[in-house]
């Protein structure tokens, strides 16, 4: 099992089911997952899991993350709010691809409201293998990664 590449994945009660078929379906490709839970459809409360999930994409405990919730918004609103995480609500698979190319998303975030089984697992996939394209995007990354710097500092 790949351990060096851990993806943390979490949700709240809205996303359990999607998050299981997704944890399944990364555990049977190989990869190593850090599963945060939640770990069935009791009501929960979505920044438990997105603020862990969150830490150990920027604390470098995993490289990748994956947050599901009914929309996806909530735990796209807390992951962000982590210094160094470039979490992306996607819908479509257009969105998963230029959140790597162009944003370096290092999270991706799914509404199991919008998105189901195969499409998740599709942009799972996707966003795993697509590269990030560097020049003219890094240099806007390292212009939020500059604000990063300013919040911290006030
Ligand atoms: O973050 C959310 C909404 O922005 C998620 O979709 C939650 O899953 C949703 O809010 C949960 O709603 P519930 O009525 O408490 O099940």
């Amino acid at each position: 099992m790949n351990c060096v590449s851990r993806i943390a994945v979490g949700c709240d009660h809205g996303g359990y089911r999607l998050k299981e078929a997704i944890v399944r379906h990364l555990r049977r490709k190989g990869l190593c997952v850090l599963d945060m839970g939640a770990f069935s459809e009791e009501s929960m409360d979505y920044p438990d899991t997105a603020y862990k999930v969150a830490r150990a994409v920027a604390g470098k405990r995993a490289y990748r993350g994956i947050l599901i919730c009914k929309s996806g918004i909530g735990n796209c609103i807390v992951a962000n709010k982590v210094a160094g995480v470039r979490a992306a609500l996607c819908h479509q698979l257009r969105a998963v691809r230029l959140s790597r190319q162009h944003n370096d998303a290092n999270i991706l975030v799914l509404g199991s409201f919008f998105v189901k089984g195969p499409m998740a697992k599709k942009m799972v996939d996707v966003w795993l293998a697509t590269p990030f394209e560097g020049g003219r995007h890094a240099r806007r990354l390292k212009k939020i990664e500059k604000i990063e710097r300013m919040n911290r500092s006030r």
